[in-house]
């Protein structure tokens, strides 16, 4: 049996402006902070040790990485950074307050943008100064490669591949991964591995800083998986996320 654990980064200045944030580049806030460390301490208590970790290019992400590995005295891990980790994109919703979006176009729509499946919110216009295209660290992609928006699907359309071709082969070698991503990336990831059906993830949300934990069987299948620790506060850090959307 393998284990993966998947980590949604601590809480954002974003998330606590309840600002879409997809891949702009804020930081943690100190309970964000404090969560990761929590991450790191439940993991060590639990007896997880790690080979490798894996996270995206945002601060966000790594921040929580590094807290955590501090806490579990091995911020020596070899990490690796891919964008294909990154947040969902979330085009010109970028910065906007998502309560105040669901004010103007209601609770509906909000949750359409935030969570369905294949309905992308509105794009990004490629000369937007919030545009990611002359970013120096998406430098190794062609500028089409680079989101001016994305929905579910254009996330797992880059996270499974990710999966296929890095992680799943580490995995496999024997490599025990962590991964610290993002509320988006990770649904897409478990997504795939779950094999949750398009409608029936728009109720799948992602808690910040609690460590999910995947048991795969020797093909990469699912056995089980469980938030480590409480798993109400969980459920309810869980709730809390989905109702951000709300007016
Ligand atoms: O704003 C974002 O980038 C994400 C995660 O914080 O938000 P949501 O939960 O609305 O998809």
């Amino acid at each position: 049996m393998y284990k993966l654990v998947l980590i949604r980064h601590g809480e954002s200045t974003w998330n606590l402006e309840n600002r879409f944030t997809g891949w702009t580049d804020v930081d943690l806030t100190p309970t964000g902070v404090s969560q990761a460390m929590s991450a790191g301490k439940l993991l060590k208590a639990e007896g997880f040790e790690f080979d490798l970790a894996y996270t995206s290019v945002l601060k966000r992400a790594i921040h929580t990485l590094w807290y955590a590995l501090d806490e579990m005295d091995c911020t020596w891990l070899p990490v690796r950074k891919d964008w294909r980790l990154n947040e969902r994109h979330y085009g010109g919703l970028q910065g906007l307050n998502k309560a105040d979006m669901a004010k103007q176009y209601g609770d509906a729509q909000v949750l359409q943008w935030r969570r369905s499946y294949d309905v992308p919110p509105p794009a990004l216009e490629p000369t937007d100064a919030r545009s990611e295209r002359s970013d120096r660290r998406y430098a190794e992609l062609n500028p089409e490669q680079v989101p001016l928006t994305e929905c579910l699907k254009d996330t797992v359309a880059r996270v499974v591949p990710f999966w296929t071709d890095t992680l799943a082969p580490q995995i496999k070698a024997g490599k025990r991964i962590v991964i610290a991503a993002h509320g988006n990336s990770i649904r897409a990831l478990v997504k795939y591995l779950d094999n949750i059906a398009d409608d029936a993830i728009v109720g799948v949300n992602i808690p910040n800083g609690i460590p999910l934990v995947y048991e795969l069987d020797e093909n990469l299948k699912p056995i089980r998986s469980y938030y480590l620790g409480d798993a109400e506060a969980a459920a309810k850090a869980a709730a809390a996320v989905a109702a951000q959307g709300k007016a």
